[in-house]
């Protein structure tokens, strides 16, 4: 559990550049990884125009007609790349009320029968022909999240007292890229409405979030210690970073995988989550060793008040790689892509509940 935070701190990543201020920015850094496992960074120098260009392209992207957005359906793709419906996925077993385009580096599909399944999760996008132009707004700001996930991983590294490239050995060389519409909701309706439901995020080894509607729109909320929900709200020119589930594993519960949730709202919302790609390889065992003597024996890093519990459904499930519990759990959010092409281990993932 995360400590009792009631809002989430602002890491001003220009510290960084100065031996005077490093210091300050290597602390605060440790203190929001151990006691909190959400933060907002600024001063992070992704170019203004690379995230404008996205945050512009959104609204014309969400306007396609229904058959401009079948043409590129997460249904034609076993990488599950493409576009899913309001409804389509489900979480907390719940169905989310948002639509979104799911993208990621673009690598090509080297995936044969007899290798591991989950290789299969690497392959190209899908790209819209009716809006050409999004390609190359994609691929340029998943180019710069990309860079800015490395040199926040060596800022990471040393807050952490570990080598500042230990790190880099669990990154996948796939990394996603979400484009999400949150629809408005009817005002009158329940307040409730579940725009994504309470989760860790399972993806990735850290997330990158740009929160792409005006400070007015509010949805994200991150779940302290008391079960209080502490709203996330927009601040300009920052992105939100989480922790994944596989970091809370590889540093023995040191740092959390908060629990967040989206609420729909009385406006529509935009939100772009990338997520840093956990190298699909790695066993449990790996997971859980590299660092132990690190974050277990030394007791480095493990000032956060409770100490280090890891509640993982990787180290629950009974699959022994991340790449195969990655799998698992897009063929459960996503039925129809698994039924389709992941038909002999359809029946096997939907119905083992060993873990969520
Ligand atoms: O839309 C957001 O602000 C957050 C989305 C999210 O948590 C996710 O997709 O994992
Ligand atoms: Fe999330």
């Amino acid at each position: 559990m995360t400590s009792n935070f009631k809002s989430i701190p602002v890491i001003d990543l220009s510290l960084a550049k100065s031996p005077l201020t490093r210091p300050k920015l290597l602390q605060e850094l440790h203190h929001a990884l151990t006691c909190i496992g959400f933060l907002y960074i600024t001063n992070h120098d992704v170019p203004q125009d690379v995230i404008l260009d996205l945050k512009h392209a959104l609204p014309i992207l969400f306007t396609l007609n229904p058959a401009e957005k079948e043409e590129v359906v997460l249904h034609n793709s076993p990488h599950f790349l493409g576009y899913s419906q309001v409804g389509s996925e489900t979480t907390a077993g719940v169905a989310d009320k948002r639509e979104q385009f799911e993208f990621a580096n673009e690598l090509p599909d080297l995936w044969r029968e007899g290798h591991p399944l989950h290789e299969r999760l690497k392959g190209p996008n899908q790209w819209p022909s009716q809006n050409p132009s999004i390609r190359s707004v994609v691929e340029k700001y998943i180019h710069e999240l990309t860079n800015l996930g490395e040199r926040f991983l060596r800022l990471v590294a040393e807050a952490l007292s570990l080598d500042p490239e230990t790190l880099f050995s669990f990154l996948s060389e796939q990394h996603r890229l979400k484009l999400v519409h949150y629809p408005a909701s009817d005002p009158s309706s329940d307040p409730n409405i579940q725009g994504v439901g309470p989760h860790k995020d399972s993806s990735g080894w850290w997330t990158f979030l740009l929160q792409a509607s005006p400070p007015s729109v509010k949805g994200l909320q991150a779940l302290n210690k008391t079960g209080e929900w502490i709203d996330v709200p927009v601040i300009e020119d920052t992105f939100v970073v989480n922790i994944g589930q596989a970091f809370e594993v590889v540093t023995h519960g040191a740092c959390k995988a908060t629990t967040h949730r989206v609420l729909s709202g009385p406006s529509e919302r935009y939100s772009v989550p990338f997520f840093q790609g956990v190298r699909g390889s790695l066993t449990k065992t790996e997971a859980v060793e590299t660092l132990r003597s690190h974050f277990v024996m030394q007791k480095i890093a493990l000032e956060a008040s409770e100490g280090a519990s890891v509640d993982s459904a990787f180290l629950r499930g009974k699959y022994n790689t991340w790449g195969e519990s990655q799998l698992r759990t897009k063929i459960r959010s996503h039925r129809d892509v698994g039924r389709k092409f992941y038909a002999d281990v359809f029946h096997g993932y939907v119905n083992d509940d060993s873990s969520n």
